[in-house]
């Protein structure tokens, strides 16, 4: 039974509480999907709303996809942006589906469908039953548990993701292990960073941000492919959807920036471009244009002045084999402005900056940088 005890906050964009904090709210429905519970295993019985922006509805996504469970859950995705209603299906960017169900115009109504007196935040990913009308679940981490298992004989016998298992019970401790400080110091660590309205609560969630790097990058650095057991597992999942995001809106939009991993940090570097670029469910489940356009449209207070977007960093995620010393001109489109999505613009890429690292090279990129920025090209490494 869901639980409705407090009242939301005035503004949909405040964040932090008077102390200064970030506290994230318990997410309130916590059913599963059974064959002896009331949500069964069903082909097109539930439809997932997730936004592409969200790290909790990217995990949910990724995990759907890892298990071929495309033609089995139907999926709903909406758009970027943060209204004082909450998230809008809006469908002015072509990934964004509209609400298939009920043709609704925000979130909030699919929450209200399910409890008409729900009045706490209106979060994705969601979980929607079709045939009880109702939210099967609202947390990430339970959701894709339920996609872990729940699904499985439904898949066609001959395929090839039929018995995958993302939390195996021989590396369920390790997996628990490391999933609870990854949650805490950096899942949530960059939101608590980033909300927080306190010089001392910024300092101390930024300074426990970077420990987790540190603590990634020293497991990693026996170049293993995958965080835990030697396979990939759920909390490759959980630590990616954070990773892929930290240097194009972390970095900057939540203060997260005394380094970034595509320079600092060469092991969980080399192990987010392996998700990323060897497993195409993690490719296909993120969108750099809503992820920025959501970082820093939907997270700006609600101020739109607040909500330009950087085209930096280029590219949004280096190729793998960005390891020799090349300095290159990429033509890359706009992505966002209406105004300037057709137009290209020539940049400069020093695509491997990071490897740069006697002060020679160093001070010549600089160099070949502060050239370019003199003769009006746009120089974004
Ligand atoms: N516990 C939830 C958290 C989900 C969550 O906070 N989602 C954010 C987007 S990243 C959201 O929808 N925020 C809207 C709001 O707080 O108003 C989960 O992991 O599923």
């Amino acid at each position: 039974m869901t639980q409705v005890n407090n009242k939301p906050p005035a503004s949909i964009y405040k964040q932090a509480d008077t102390d200064g904090k970030f506290k994230r709210q318990d997410a309130q429905f916590r059913n599963t999907i059974s064959k002896d519970g009331k949500h069964q295993p069903e082909k097109g019985r539930y439809l997932l709303y997730a936004n592409l922006l969200c790290p909790w509805a990217c995990r949910t996504l990724i995990t759907r996809s890892l298990k071929g469970l495309e033609d089995i859950i139907d999926v709903s995705i909406l758009h970027y942006t943060l209204t004082e209603n909450g998230w809008t299906f809006e469908s002015d960017t072509p990934e964004a589906t509209g609400d298939p169900l009920f043709g609704a115009k925000y979130i909030k109504e699919i929450y209200h469908k399910a409890n008409p007196e729900y009045n706490l935040r209106y979060t994705v990913p969601v979980l929607f039953d079709k045939k009880l009308n109702t939210i099967v679940n609202n947390e990430s981490s339970e959701i894709i548990r339920i996609f872990n298992e729940a699904f499985d004989e439904l898949l066609p016998t001959d395929s090839p993701k039929r018995g995958l298992n993302f939390y195996p019970e021989d590396l369920r401790q390790e997996i628990d292990d490391l999933n609870e400080w990854v949650y805490h110091n950096f899942n949530n660590g960059v939101y608590k960073t980033g909300f927080a309205t306190k010089q001392e609560v910024y300092e101390e969630n930024v300074l426990a941000v970077f420990e987790s790097l540190d603590k990634l990058e020293k497991i990693l650095s026996d170049g293993r492919e995958y965080l835990v057991g030697g396979r990939l597992t759920e909390a490759d999942i959980r630590t990616y959807v954070t990773a892929v995001r930290f240097d194009t809106a972390y970095h900057t939009k939540f203060k997260c920036n005394i380094k970034m991993i595509r320079h600092d940090y060469p092991n969980v570097h080399r192990w987010l471009r392996h998700m990323y670029w060897d497993i195409p469910e993690f490719k296909k489940c993120t969108n750099f244009d809503h992820i920025k356009g959501g970082y820093y449209y939907a997270v700006s207070d609600g101020d739109k002045a607040g909500g330009v977007v950087p085209l930096g960093p280029r590219p949004h995620i280096l190729p793998k084999d960005a390891a020799d010393i090349k300095t290159e001109l990429l033509t890359i489109p706009l992505p966002l402005s209406k105004e300037n999505r057709n137009k290209n613009i020539q940049v400069m890429s020093s695509s491997v900056f990071h490897d740069l690292r006697t002060p020679i090279l160093y001070s010549s990129a600089i160099h070949i940088g502060w050239s370019l920025h003199k003769t009006r090209t746009l120089n974004l490494w």
